[in-house]
């Protein structure tokens, strides 16, 4: 698939297969177009060329699948609203939905904010809040672009913890980064992209032990990618 705005090449020609299970990081530097792919798969993007099919009837990919974006945007209400309220939209009755909301908030470490307004939160506390809601759908798929772009140390251990355990109980998870090291802790297979493009993939074990194209090889030493 490819995804063209006003002439100009953003993705592709993309050829890819996600396999069904695993965490797949998408590496790249700035403007390598990570969030376009991953909006493109999530089905945000016109494409210019090409499709996007999953093995899951077209209608039920939407719902099926969860995107946690780089700014997530909440409702100025509390904590708790703010992860109720797309269950009640769901048809959750008010007092299941309140109930399942405190005990998310609780599993990613948000139980002492609850009827705190979301945004008086920190930014890891954002994220936080971002993949709860996200992972209380239980979603098949996760998207995630760029989680811990603005976390120290503790925040993003934090959010990996939380991601690992998804990962541990089955979720699919895609997630854009630039973080090399991050990389290395969650990755089971890597997309290494440059220009729109994907110029390598594979296992993480196999891209980081012997890195095939010259930007892959820099960025595993540390240099500067461009
Ligand atoms: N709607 C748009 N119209 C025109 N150009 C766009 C549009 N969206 C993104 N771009 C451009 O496409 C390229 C890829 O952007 P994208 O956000 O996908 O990259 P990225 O790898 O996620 O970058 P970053 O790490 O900075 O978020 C960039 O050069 C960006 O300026």
């Amino acid at each position: 698939m490819t995804v063209r705005r006003r002439g100009k090449l953003l993705v592709g020609p993309v050829d890819l297969t996600l396999g069904p299970a695993g965490l797949t990081i998408v590496l790249g530097p700035n403007g390598s177009g990570k969030t376009t792919l991953l909006r493109a798969l999530h089905g945000l993007e016109r494409l210019s060329a090409g499709t996007v099919s999953w093995q899951m009837p077209a209608p039920d990919c939407q719902t099926r699948q969860a995107f946690v974006f780089q700014r997530p945007v909440m409702m100025r209400r509390s904590v708790q609203d703010n992860l109720a309220y797309p269950l009640t939209l769901a048809g959750m009755p008010r007092k299941a939905a309140r109930k399942m909301a405190a005990e998310w908030a609780a599993r990613v470490g948000l139980g002492h904010v609850l009827d705190i307004p979301a945004p008086q939160l920190s930014g890891g506390e954002r994220q936080k809040l971002a993949l709860a809601r996200a992972l209380m759908r239980q979603p098949e798929m996760l998207f995630l672009d760029e989680p811990c772009a603005a976390l120290d140390g503790p925040a993003t251990r934090e959010i990996e913890t939380i991601l690992s355990q998804a990962l541990a109980d089955g979720t699919r998870i895609l997630m854009a980064t630039h973080d090399i090291g991050q990389a290395r802790r969650l990755a089971t297979d890597i997309l290494f992209m440059m220009g729109g493009q994907i110029i390598e993939q594979g296992p993480a074990t196999a891209f980081f032990a012997n890195p095939q194209t010259p930007q892959a090889k820099a960025l595993i030493n540390g240099d500067i990618v461009e």
